[in-house]
């Protein structure tokens, strides 16, 4: 596709912001274009919550809270919408009283909307969906590394016996074979645990942990070439749990634990990113119902937007634009 051919987002100055239905960022929906190089979908899906419920509404309250969102990211010097074709590919409709069939409908919707080499960039939704977007990502990709923003582990064994769960996603792919564990990480870990043996047995499966506080002692640059140093080469996946933002940047979400990161600091990590093989990502836990003045909402779609900056600057690298 040539670059006159592709379409952006409305023009703010023709169309005002609040008007059209929502699209993440005021791009057009798939159905408007030939064919999207990145997909953005929703997944409006909370059953597997230990805690406050509500996710199911984070799809709409991150488009609703993209549309201040401009064309051009300074911090990257890149057009996110503008070096490949963005669209909003609208909600999957999952089983909300059946998670195996809901996890199945999920990876089904996400192999079939990457068929055409597309990325999928994934609004949750609880952090359940992790698992059948994984599943999906391994069938075209083989083993992928995981980078994971959250304070929790999510590498639990079972929640009163259930084994598809928010708290349980990454267990369950690694028991799966589908994550690389010599190369995956999670980051901004904090906050109390059941127990010492989480981290035990999280280690055993073998992620690489960069704790919240190691921002303040080690600081943003040193963070991001350890990501480097652990992940490139290969196939990285990346997810992020809003709960990764400290409470005062996102109070908008299940599982709260205070001593977070700034927003500041995931969106330079996010542009530290660049030059890694990233072939899809999620944004999960955005929980609208304890969110206020679109704090968390807001935070979330500037984390989408960095994710689709990086993905264009491999892009712009990759096709030498
Ligand atoms: N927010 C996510 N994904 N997981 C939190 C699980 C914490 C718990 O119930 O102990
Ligand atoms: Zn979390
Ligand atoms: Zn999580």
């Amino acid at each position: 596709m040539t670059a006159n051919m592709i379409r952006g987002p409305l023009d703010a100055s023709a169309t005002p912001r609040y008007t059209e239905p929502s699209t993440f960022a005021r791009l057009p929906r798939l159905d408007e274009v030939p064919g999207a190089a990145v997909k953005i979908i929703g997944i409006p899906f909370d059953s597997g919550v230990s805690y406050r419920p509500g996710a199911r509404f984070g799809p709409g309250h991150i488009r609703a809270s993209s549309k201040l969102l401009r064309p051009y990211n300074p911090a990257l010097d890149v057009a996110p919408f503008g070096i490949q074709q963005v669209a909003d590919a609208g909600d999957i409709a999952v089983n909300p009283f059946d998670i195996v069939e809901a996890l199945a409908t999920v990876e089904h919707a996400a192999t079939d909307l990457t068929a055409d080499g597309a990325r999928l960039l994934t609004l949750g939704g609880d952090h359940t969906l992790a698992l059948p977007l994984l599943r999906a990502v391994h069938k075209e990709r083989g083993k992928i590394a995981v980078l994971h923003f959250d304070a929790h582990l999510d590498t639990w064994d079972t929640y009163f016996g259930a084994p598809f769960t928010h708290g349980t996603p990454f267990r369950r792919a690694s028991e799966e074979g589908l994550i690389d564990m010599e190369r995956s990480m999670h980051v901004g870990i904090r906050g109390p645990l059941y127990g010492k043996a989480d981290l035990e047995a999280d280690g055993v499966l073998g992620f690489q942990i960069v704790r919240s506080d190691d921002y303040q002692f080690d600081g943003v640059r040193s963070i991001i070439e350890r990501v480097h140093r652990r992940m490139a080469g290969g196939p990285v996946y990346i997810s992020v749990d809003i709960d990764v933002l400290d409470p005062a940047h996102a109070p908008g979400t299940g599982t709260p634990e205070a001593g977070g990161m700034t927003s500041r600091e995931l969106l330079n990590t996010l542009r530290g990113l660049v030059g890694l093989d990233i072939v899809g990502a999620d944004i999960v836990e955005v929980a609208p119902a304890y969110d206020h003045a679109e704090i968390t909402g807001i935070a979330a779609a500037h984390v989408g937007y960095e994710l689709l900056s990086v993905l264009a600057a491999n892009e712009a690298h990759r096709s030498g634009h």
